[in-house]
């Protein structure tokens, strides 16, 4: 830094990085009121200097070589948008180690390699934020890291991934195939490079591990959540879940009692009358619950070039603001609490079941009597006709059950004779079960 200028090196200049840079050029004036510097993109590393790029940007401004960003004396900030684990992990390591600040929307990356990075940061005083890798636009780790440092966090439940939501939405109100949504979802950006990440749930795991790690002050890791995605949803199941007054949404869910925390994401209902019900597109949704707060909910865009741009340029301004004060690298919390992970007999919930049976008397007794076995009581039971002769179709709302009582259920009716097919099993969140109109 002269005494005018901060000098940024940008990792990436696709998506984000194309937001970043319209950012910056476009609100220079006001960037320059609130930090007293200029901000300026120095350089900026690319795969393929001949790609045709929607943003021109002078030529001698694109590199392959990310030397030339990680050793040059006049860069102060490395922003890493290129995505991945390797090598964005070594070039921000790198950066920190040659006393670089680092603004990432790498969820991947923090969500695995988190706790390295920040330990290097802390050691070479240097700041390091990732608030565009969860929820994009939405300024959600910041209000997790100051605005509820005062309160406990006991639950945090999210939409945190916008290409899902996208394509769930377009499935629930339009009737869209379901390849179809994720390609649109995919031509406007939202996507990541492997969708199968987005699709399978991977994506909103990663943001778990860093919403549970912040929110609770633990070291959460990525194979302590259980993962379930949206591939599997059926058109009937959205049906079903409609006529039923719920919305099919991929939920992540972290939340801590005397028992210990819990860490999912998978797709669940959520009746019409919940906040997130109405969350609908690219946009995301967390409902975050503090012992002494209460309620809270933030929303906004989850992806997207200049809503995930936005972030990582408030980002870029807090560490200038933190250049000026000499106080970079200081803010940076480590998990002090102790993580214990709930067991299946402390893990409650209500659910959604539907199943092929035999349409012949005794049936409903006999369902009902799997699930009185385990302690689990019905809030509907409902029998719908089924095209296949002789079979018919049972929906179920439970009342809160333990997910171990729940699983036992499901492996003992599986093996009924009157059972022919269980064809899903879903958490449901808000509201009380109605009957089929
Ligand atoms: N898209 C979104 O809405 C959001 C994305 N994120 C995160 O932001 C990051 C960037 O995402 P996004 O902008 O969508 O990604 P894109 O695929 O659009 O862009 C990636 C950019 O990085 C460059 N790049 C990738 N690998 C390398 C490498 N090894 N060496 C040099 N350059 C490389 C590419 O170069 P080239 O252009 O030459 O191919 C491209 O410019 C990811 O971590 C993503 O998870 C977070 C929130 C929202
Ligand atoms: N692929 C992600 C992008 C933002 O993190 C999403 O769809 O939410
Ligand atoms: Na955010």
């Amino acid at each position: 830094m002269n005494n005018e200028t901060v000098k940024v090196g940008l990792m990436g200049f696709g998506t984000v990085g194309t937001g970043v840079v319209r950012i910056i050029q476009g609100h220079q004036e006001d960037l320059v009121k609130q930090t007293g510097l200029s901000i300026q993109v120095e350089k900026i590393l690319v795969q393929n200097l001949n790609k045709k790029r929607s943003l021109q940007v002078p030529s001698d401004l694109l590199t392959t070589n990310a030397y030339e960003i990680l050793y040059s004396p006049d860069i102060d900030v490395v922003i890493e948008v290129m995505g991945g684990i390797h090598p964005a992990k070594e070039y921000i390591l790198t950066a920190l180690e040659q006393g670089k600040h680092v603004v990432t929307a790498n969820k991947d990356l923090m969500a695995l390699h988190g706790e390295e990075i920040l330990s290097k940061a802390k050691e070479k005083q240097c700041d390091v934020f990732y608030e565009a890798s969860v929820a994009g636009g939405i300024p959600i780790l910041r209000a997790l890291i100051e605005s509820f440092s005062s309160d406990r966090i006991t639950k945090i439940m999210g939409i945190i991934n916008g290409t899902t939501n996208y394509i769930l939405s377009k499935m629930s109100q339009e009737g869209a195939d379901y390849q179809e949504a994720l390609q649109e979802a995919q031509a406007l950006g939202y996507a990541e490079a492997d969708p199968t990440s987005d699709v399978e749930g991977l994506d909103a795991a990663r943001k778990m591990v860093i919403l549970s790690t912040l929110g609770f002050h633990i070291p959460m890791k990525l194979d302590e959540v259980e993962v379930k995605g949206i591939s599997q949803v059926t058109k009937e199941d959205i049906a079903y879940a409609k006529k039923l007054g719920y919305e099919m949404k991929l939920l992540g869910l972290a939340e801590q009692n005397g028992k210990g925390i819990e860490v999912s994401v998978e797709p669940t209902l959520v009746h019409k009358s919940h906040p997130l019900a109405s969350v609908h597109g690219v946009f995301n949704a967390i409902y975050v619950h503090g012992e002494a707060v209460g309620e809270t909910m933030f929303y906004g865009p989850g992806a997207g070039e200049l809503p995930t741009a936005t972030s990582v340029v408030s980002d870029l301004v807090t560490v200038v603001k933190n250049m000026k004060l000499l106080v970079n690298g200081q803010g940076i919390s480590s998990s002090y609490k102790e993580k214990k992970l709930k067991a299946d007999d402390h893990k409650y919930a209500k659910y959604f079941l539907r199943m092929i049976v035999s349409d012949q008397p005794g049936v409903f007794t006999q369902i009902s009597q799997a699930l009185a076995e385990q302690n689990i009581s019905l809030a509907t039971i409902v029998q719908q006709p089924h095209p296949k002769e002789k079979q018919a179709e049972i929906i179920i709302i439970t009342h809160r059950a333990a997910k171990s009582s729940l699983n036992q259920a499901l492996s003992q009716m599986e093996n009924m004779a009157i059972v022919s097919e269980i064809k899903s099993c879903y958490r449901v969140e808000g509201g009380e079960a109605e009957w089929l109109a």
